[in-house]
């Protein structure tokens, strides 16, 4: 079996006297894309939010490269390669896509955000950040202002600054929303390749995306795992078509 390269034990969190993740296991392995899904409100930002480090668990742990990680800050797991990617938010629009990556790449090189104009003439993080707009099929949009970029391009832009990090994982927080059916369709190839830089868990609710893509999919309902399997398990499974796929599975 593939290398275990993220994995949950046992993750506990309750707001009140809800449980939002109610004993969650599951792991992520090299070379997959294991994707999570689930009816709203079932716990999967509150799962990926402790993955992360954002929110701190009441019980359970969390490990990453063999390592507990369960006390570590966001900072700290992003240092190891765990990349959380589409908070949009975190693209600078006026910026060029050129200078997006750069800051990313700066950011990985731990050195201090005041050196950027020097940081843009430096070789090697220049060729750094080039490297990832290449590997994202944006090379050729570097000078362009980022809000000129279509949503598509923007994830892919993300995942731009998230490559200079070199990762590790990618924890992927539904990179279809808002894209059309077009949109969705090219991100899915996208995300196809890129599973082979690192592997992807991803919280999706477009099932076309996450039928094409997951090798695995775990379902989340009312802060548990009912089922975990391979797409066709996934789409047999009575709980499952009970509990959330219905008719489109
Ligand atoms: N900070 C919070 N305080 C109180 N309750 C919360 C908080 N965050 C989440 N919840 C509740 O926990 C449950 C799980 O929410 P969560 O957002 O993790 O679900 P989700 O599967 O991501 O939903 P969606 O698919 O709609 O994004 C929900 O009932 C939600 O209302």
């Amino acid at each position: 079996m593939a290398e275990t390269v993220l994995a949950t034990h046992d993750l506990r969190k309750s707001f009140g006297a809800l449980a939002a993740t109610d004993g969650v296991s599951i792991d992520l392995r090299a070379g997959e894309i294991h994707a999570i899904i689930g009816p709203n409100g079932a716990g999967k930002s509150t799962l990926i939010a402790q993955i992360c480090g954002a929110l701190r668990p009441d019980a359970g742990r969390v490990a990453f490269l063999g390592q507990d990680v369960t006390g570590l800050s966001t900072q700290a797991r992003a240092r190891m390669g765990l990349a959380r990617t589409f908070q949009t938010s975190a693209l600078a629009m006026e910026d060029t896509v050129l200078q997006n990556v750069l800051l990313g790449a700066l950011g990985a090189s731990g050195r201090p955000w005041q050196f950027f104009g020097r940081a843009s003439r430096d070789g090697a993080l220049r060729d750094r950040a080039e490297a990832a707009l290449e590997a994202v099929d944006l090379a050729e949009l570097s000078e362009l202002r980022t809000a000129e970029l279509s949503h598509g391009q923007r994830r892919q832009l993300e995942v731009a600054v998230a490559l200079t990090l070199a990762p590790r994982a990618f924890v992927m927080d539904e990179p279809m929303a808002g894209l059309g059916q077009e949109g969705s369709k090219r991100l899915t190839g996208f995300l196809d390749g890129l599973r082979a830089q690192a592997p992807i868990l991803l919280v999706e609710h477009d099932m076309d995306a996450v039928f094409a893509l997951a090798d695995r999919i775990s379902v989340l309902v009312y802060g548990r795992v009912i089922a975990t399997g391979t797409v066709d398990e996934i789409r047999r499974d009575p709980r499952v078509r009970e509990a959330y796929l219905g008719d489109a599975a």
